[in-house]
This record gives structure tokens, C-alpha cells and sequence, in this order.
């Protein structure tokens, strides 16, 4: 075990409703996404950033920053912020989709893969290799799209006419989009009052809303109840059957096993396998059991206690507040 491998974050989880359940086999269409030897690298400044990298395993090395001489002489004076690093967050990766594919990406905390996804979606530039994407990838689209200061009603607008819907399209949806997330009147309160659950489950329904070619989907299905879960993966079906994609980065396994056809692991910005679900899941879940031998360390099982139950009041608190604005709301409309 390498000194990274001690300090890795290993949040495999199981939900036993999603236990058992498979996702349908459909015939697969040509490529869609190529991603080819596929190096992704952030630039961060400072020593904790670094050190934050260094334990999640990734490649991290400090580099020296050649500023132009008129550049330096205008930062004579500024506050010197540290070293500049870079991360090496992706490396080397290279994969072939195609259409009608549910793909679930594993790999423990700091592995790439919100940095992959990102670099599918267009959003990371690569440093090196290339990714070809036939058709419009969502989700991150949306995210990047919606505003937390205005109401649900307003995002649903905004992200449905970023998914390149008209409004009378997005209005048509609205109520489709409101049901699916499960938040009734919180629609018209700003998105900023929603907790995480909430504001996730609304942007799933969102970009998932315009049947898109590509859905991305990072742990928004963690978020839901089971109601949720199952609605959720209805509209992961009815991508594949219109003969799109979907990925779904998770630390449920059991969702990956219920919601995919084929897997994806990453491993300190490696893929170090691809392959049908359960072969690769069986993998991961040994390799996983193998870093903790006669499971986790006293220590870290409290660490992870007190980390939910801090999390459940603040979730609480949370619930509360928007309840009380709900209400607020509902009187004011009356
Ligand atoms: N904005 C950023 N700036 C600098 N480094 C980053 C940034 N985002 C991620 N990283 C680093 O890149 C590496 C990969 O992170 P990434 O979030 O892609 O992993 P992940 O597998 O999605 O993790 P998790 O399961 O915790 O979400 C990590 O070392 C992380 O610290």
C-alpha cells in the first residue's frame, strides 16, 4: 500500500433497494465519444491546495511560472501567494462509447472522475489527447447555466433554453420537470433556499428534461429517495432506448450495478479497468475490502459518524428554514 493508498477516502456504499436490480441490455450503436490518451492538469496555487492533491494520490509537481517581463514589473508589489503546482488530475485515459451505453464510472475520493466527466462536457481543456463527442452532452451544461439567487421557476427556464429548448417547450415541461424533482412549491422560492438533495434532483430533472444525447449524471441519484431513484432510472432507460448515452460517476455501487451496462474505474487519474458491470464492480468492491482488511479503523468509522451527524443537523436546520420560507411564500401568494 503506498502512503497515498493510507489516506484515501473509500466511500463505497451500498442501498440495499437498488440490490439485485440490472440495467437493460439494448443494442448498441456506433461510437459516440472517443476519448483519446486524455491528460487533464489544474494549476494550483499555494501549499495546501498541493498537499490536498498529494494525499487524493494524484500526480502533483511545482513548476516554475516564466511571467513576461511587463507582467512582472505591473505584479511588483502583490502579496506573494506560494508556489504554483500542477495536478495531474487525468492521465492518459482513452475509451470509446457508443450510443445506447449506461456507463458507471468508480474509483475512490480525488480518482478524476468529476475532472473526466468535465472534460467530456467540454468544461476542462485538455492538456494533452483529445475527446471527439458526436452530440450534445447535458447536465453540466445546465449546472454551469443556473442561478441561485432566482426561483426554480426562473432555472427551469434558463436551463431548459440553455439545453436549446424554446420557451414554449420549457412550459410545456415545467410541470413534468417540477414532478420529477419532487419539490412542489419550493419551485418558486430561489434555489438558494433548497438543500443540496433539493437543488440536485431539480437540475437531474432539468437536464435530463430535453432527452438529451449525452446525460451526465455526477452522485445527483444519491440525493433522492426511492421514489426518486426509480424515476430516475426510467429516464436513464428512455435515453438509451433514443439511442443516447449516459454516465454516472457514484460511490453506490449497488446503483452502478442497477443503472449500468459497463464500468469504468479510475484509480489516481488512471482507467485501470473497463469493462461489463459486474466484472468490474466485483474488482473494485475486492479492492476496496483488500485496503481495509477487518473493515475501517476505529478512528475513521467516528470520523465518518460525526461527519453524518453534523451533516443530518445541518440538513435539519436546512429543511426547517426552507419550510418556514415555503410557508412564507404560500401566505404571500394567497
Ligand atoms: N478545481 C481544482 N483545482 C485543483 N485541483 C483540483 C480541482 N478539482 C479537483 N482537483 C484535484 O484533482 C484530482 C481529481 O479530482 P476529482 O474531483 O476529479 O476526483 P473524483 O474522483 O471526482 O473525486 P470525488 O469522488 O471525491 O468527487 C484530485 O487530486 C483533486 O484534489
Amino acid at each position: 500500500m503506498t502512503e497515498a493508498d493510507e489516506h484515501m477516502d473509500f466511500d463505497l456504499e451500498i442501498e440495499p433497494e437498488d440490490e439485485g436490480e440490472e440495467a437493460l441490455e439494448t443494442d448498441l450503436g456506433d461510437p459516440c465519444l472517443v476519448v483519446d490518451d486524455l491528460h487533464v492538469v489544474y494549476r494550483v496555487i499555494g501549499g495546501r491546495a498541493r498537499k490536498e492533491a498529494e494525499k487524493k494520490g494524484s500526480e502533483v509537481r511545482e513548476i516554475k511560472v516564466k511571467e513576461p517581463f511587463f507582467k512582472r514589473l505591473l505584479q511588483s508589489g502583490r502579496q506573494h501567494v506560494g508556489a504554483v503546482s500542477e495536478v495531474h488530475a487525468v492521465r492518459g485515459v482513452s475509451f470509446t462509447v457508443r450510443h445506447g451505453e449506461s456507463v458507471g464510472i468508480v474509483g475512490v475520493n480525488g480518482s478524476g472522475k468529476s475532472t473526466m466527466l468535465r472534460a467530456i462536457a467540454g468544461l476542462m481543456p485538455p492538456k494533452h489527447g483529445s475527446v471527439h463527442v458526436s452530440g450534445e452532452p447535458s447536465l453540466l451544461g445546465v449546472n454551469a447555466a443556473l442561478m441561485p439567487q432566482l426561483s426554480g421557476e426562473r432555472n427551469i427556464m434558463i436551463g431548459g433554453l440553455a439545453l436549446g429548448l424554446t420557451p414554449k417547450e420549457v412550459d410545456e415541461k415545467f410541470d413534468e420537470v417540477v414532478e420529477f424533482a419532487g419539490i412542489g412549491d419550493f419551485v418558486y422560492l430561489p434555489m438558494k433556499t433548497y438543500s443540496s438533495g433539493m437543488g440536485a434532483r431539480l437540475r437531474f430533472a432539468i437536464s435530463s428534461a430535453a432527452s438529451p444525447d449525452i446525460l451526465m449524471i455526477d452522485e445527483a441519484l444519491a440525493t433522492g429517495d426511492a421514489a426518486f431513484k426509480e424515476r430516475s432510472k426510467s429516464r436513464i432507460e428512455e435515453v438509451r432506448a433514443n439511442a443516447g448515452t449516459v454516465f454516472l460517476v457514484s460511490h453506490s455501487i449497488s446503483t452502478i450495478e442497477a443503472m449500468c451496462t459497463r464500468v469504468l474505474w479510475m484509480h489516481q487519474g488512471q482507467l485501470v479497468m473497463d469493462g461489463p458491470v459486474h466484472e468490474v464492480a466485483d474488482a473494485y468492491k475486492k479492492f476496496v475490502r483488500a485496503q481495509r482488511p477487518g473493515g475501517m479503523t476505529p478512528a475513521r468509522r467516528r470520523a465518518i459518524q460525526r461527519k453524518r451527524a453534523a451533516e443530518a443537523k445541518a440538513a435539519e436546520a436546512e429543511a426547517k428554514k426552507a419550510e418556514a420560507e415555503q410557508k412564507k411564500a404560500a401566505e404571500a401568494r394567497a
